[in-house]
Formats: structure tokens, sequence, C-alpha cells
């Protein structure tokens, strides 16, 4: 049986974090292009784990697949200061949603500054480092934790989250 699973997204560090999971299992990975339906720069958990549910509810309705995941990137504001936080929902076709966090670090105050400007933290980091496409690589918090965790680390987590509550809701996958 050809067993697939939808991304929805062609980020690199997303890919790779399904794919380390799913390919395992003997799924087949397809990614696809799709809006988040929040801001470019969610701020809130909230806001990062919605983006993270509707991007993987596109995969299923727009592009036919029976499972699909979503993975979003934000910041939360704390007490002490701006977190990077992440998010990641695996939704089926016959309506199962599971969501996941991943691991949050406290961001340099001269970055959060930056998003508090309305920044990207894609495009801060990009002037911070002077390095293309950090995040579709280590990302900001391959770089912040001297890439000891980057960026598809702390995704394959929430994804082995996602893929381990759906694998307790049906026991058969
Ligand atoms: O193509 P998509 O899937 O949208 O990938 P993306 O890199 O834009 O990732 P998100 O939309 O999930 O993240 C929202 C914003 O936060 C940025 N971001 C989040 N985590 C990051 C990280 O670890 N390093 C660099 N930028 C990050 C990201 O580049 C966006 O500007
Ligand atoms: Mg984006």
């Amino acid at each position: 049986m050809n067993k697939t699973i939808g991304i929805g997204s062609k980020n690199k560090a997303k890919m790779k974090a399904v794919q380390k999971v799913f390919h395992e299992n003997d799924y087949v990975l397809n990614s696809y292009s799709v809006d988040s339906g929040v801001s470019a720069q969610p701020f809130s958990d909230e806001e990062t784990k919605k983006g993270a549910v509707l991007r993987a509810k596109v995969v299923i309705d727009e592009y036919g697949e029976k499972t699909g995941i979503g993975l979003e990137g934000g910041v939360q504001p704390m007490e002490d200061g701006l977190y990077l936080c992440n998010w990641g929902a695996l939704v089926t076709i016959d309506g199962f949603v599971a969501t996941a966090a991943g691991a949050k670090i406290k961001l340099p105050e001269n970055i959060a500054a930056d998003l508090y400007d309305g920044k990207e933290l894609k495009s801060a980091m990009k002037d911070f480092t002077e390095q293309e496409g950090i995040s579709q690589a280590e990302g900001a918090i391959g770089i912040f934790t001297a890439g000891k965790i980057d960026r598809t680390k702390m995704f394959s987590h929430i994804v082995e989250m996602l893929y381990g509550q759906w694998c307790y809701r049906y026991p058969h996958k």
C-alpha cells in the first residue's frame, strides 16, 4: 500500500523533520506550499498553533491528502522577554486533530526589539548573522544554542509527538 502524508510547507527544515519520522514508518511525503492563514510572524502560542492547524487542514481540504501536517514558528511574549515558540498539528480526513508544541528559548533583546518593530524573525536573523536561509536550515534556535538543537531537530520532536498521538488514537497505524 502506498501510504502518503502531506505537509503544508516547502520549508526544508520542516520537510526534513516530517520525513525523518514518517519515512521510518514507510510513508511517502508530499509537500505543498500553503497559506498559514495567520500573520507571517505569529505573535503568540495561540496564533502559532492556529497556523499549524490551518496548514494541516489545507493539505486535506485542497490537496486531497488523507492526513496533513502543519508546522508553524512564532514568538510568545513573557514577563522576562520574547520566546521563540513552535507548534505542530496532524489532522486526518475524518476530523482527528493532534497538536504539540516544541522547545522554547528566549530570544536576545536586539532580536526581540526587531520583532516588536514589525520585522519577521527570518529577516531579523538574516540581518543579525549576515547569513541567508537560516529558517530553512539551523534556524534561530540553532544559532542561539550553538548548533546543539537545530530547527529540524526541534521540529522532529514535535512531529514525534504528533505521530505518537496518532498511533495512540489509531493503534493499527
Ligand atoms: O515556508 P514556511 O513554512 O512559511 O516557513 P517559514 O520559515 O516562513 O516558517 P514559519 O512561517 O513557520 O515561521 C514564522 C516566521 O518566523 C520565522 N522563524 C521561525 N522560527 C525560526 C527560526 O528558528 N529561524 C529563523 N526564522 C524563524 C520564519 O522564518 C517566519 O518569518
Ligand atoms: Mg512563513
